[in-house]
C-alpha cells in the first residue's frame, strides 16, 4: 500500500488507517516503508503524485492519494473508496483585472501556467484552443503577476490563495477527492482482491463512523415508548435489563453528533439516569 508522505493528504490518511486497525507503530515518521505485523503488508510512504505511477506499474497494489494527480498521470486506475477528504478542484484563473477574468473568454496563444499540463494540454484542446503551457512546480497564483503566463490552472479549495493574488477562477478542469485506488489487474487477483476488500472495509467503517456519538442511558421501563421517539438510532435502541432492578433497563444507540445535544437533554426530561455520549472509531453496518 502506498500512502502520502507529506503535504495535505499526509495527515489525514495516517489517521484513517491507523483508526482502521492497521498498526504503522512508532517508526513511520523516518522510514519510508513499515512492515505491519499481523496483516502481511507493507506501506510505503512516497509523494502523492508518484502513487498513481506506483499503482499502475504494479509495484504497490494499492495506494491512497488525490482523484487529481491520478488523472493528471493518464492511468486507467480504478477508485474503490472516496475518502471525503482532500476535496479542491483544478481550476482555471486570471488576474482579476484582465480582459479573459472579464469577458471568461480565453483565445488562441493564452499563456498558462501549471503544474497540471496533461490535464490542462486536454481541457484546452477539447474546447479547441491552441494554449501554450507553461510547466511549472509550483507557486502557480504568482505566474501572472511575474509576466510568465496569462492565466493559471492550478487547485483551489476555500479560494483564499486565489483571491490574496488577486485572480479570478474561470472554468473547473475537474474536482478531486483523496481516494483509495488500484488496478483492474489486482481486482482480478481473487487473492488481491479480498485482502484489498478488508483493509477497504475497515476504512470505510472509520468514515461511517464520522460524526456519530454513542449514547447509553437509565431509563425507566415505562418511558421506553419516549425512548424509542427521542433515538430513532439504528433499528431502534438496544434495550438491556439492569441486575436487580426490575423498574429500569439501560438502552444503547448509535446517535447523529448533530442530534446529541436534542437527545441527552430530551432523555433528562424523560427522567433517564447515567446519560453518556462517546465518539464512535469504526461502525461496521
Ligand atoms: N488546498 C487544498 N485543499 C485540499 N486538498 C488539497 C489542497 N491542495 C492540494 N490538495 C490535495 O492534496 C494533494 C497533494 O497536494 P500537496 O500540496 O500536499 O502536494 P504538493 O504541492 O505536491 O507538495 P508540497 O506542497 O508538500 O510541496 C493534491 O494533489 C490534492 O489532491
Ligand atoms: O483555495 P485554497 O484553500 O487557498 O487552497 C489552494 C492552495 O492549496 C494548495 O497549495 P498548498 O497550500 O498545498 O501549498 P503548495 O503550493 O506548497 O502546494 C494549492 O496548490 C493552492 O495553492
Ligand atoms: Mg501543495
Amino acid at each position: 500500500m502506498a500512502i502520502p508522505n507529506k503535504g495535505r493528504l499526509n495527515e489525514r490518511s495516517i489517521e484513517l488507517i491507523t483508526k482502521a486497525g492497521i498498526n504503522l507503530g512508532d517508526d513511520w515518521g523516518r522510514k519510508l516503508n513499515i512492515k505491519v505485523p499481523d496483516l502481511d503488508l507493507e506501506v510505503f510512504f512516497v509523494r502523492a503524485q508518484d502513487i498513481p505511477i506506483f499503482i499502475d506499474s504494479g509495484a504497490v497494489d494499492f495506494g491512497i492519494t488525490g482523484q487529481d494527480v491520478t488523472a493528471e498521470a493518464g492511468k486507467e486506475l480504478k477508485n474503490v473508496l472516496n475518502l471525503r477528504f482532500g476535496q479542491c478542484r483544478l481550476s482555471i484563473a486570471a488576474p482579476e483585472e484582465s480582459a479573459i477574468a472579464r469577458t471568461g473568454k480565453m483565445e488562441d496563444g493564452i499563456r498558462v501556467a501549471t503544474s497540471f499540463p496533461y490535464l490542462t494540454r486536454k481541457y484546452f484542446e477539447d474546447r479547441g484552443i491552441s494554449a501554450e503551457i507553461v510547466f511549472v512546480q509550483g507557486a502557480a497564483e504568482i505566474m501572472p503577476q511575474l509576466g510568465v503566463s496569462d492565466a493559471i490552472s492550478d487547485l483551489v479549495a476555500t479560494g483564499s490563495t486565489l483571491r490574496m493574488n488577486r485572480l479570478k477562477e474561470i472554468d473547473t478542469v475537474i474536482e478531486s477527492e483523496a481516494s483509495v485506488f488500484t488496478t483492474q489487474k489486482v481486482l482480478d487477483d481473487p487473492d488481491k482482491k479480498d485482502r484489498i476488500g478488508e483493509i477497504v472495509d475497515a476504512i470505510r467503517s472509520v468514515l461511517d463512523a464520522d460524526g456519530r456519538k454513542y449514547v447509553m442511558a437509565d431509563v425507566q421501563k415505562s418511558r421506553l415508548k419516549d425512548v424509542e421517539r427521542i433515538i430513532p438510532g439504528i433499528g431502534g435502541p438496544t434495550v438491556v435489563n439492569i441486575a436487580g432492578n426490575d423498574d429500569w433497563v439501560a438502552v444503547q444507540a448509535v446517535i447523529s453528533g448533530d442530534d446529541s445535544y436534542r437527545v441527552v437533554s430530551d432523555l433528562k426530561k424523560i427522567g433517564a439516569k447515567g446519560i453518556l455520549t462517546m465518539p464512535i472509531e469504526r461502525l461496521v453496518e
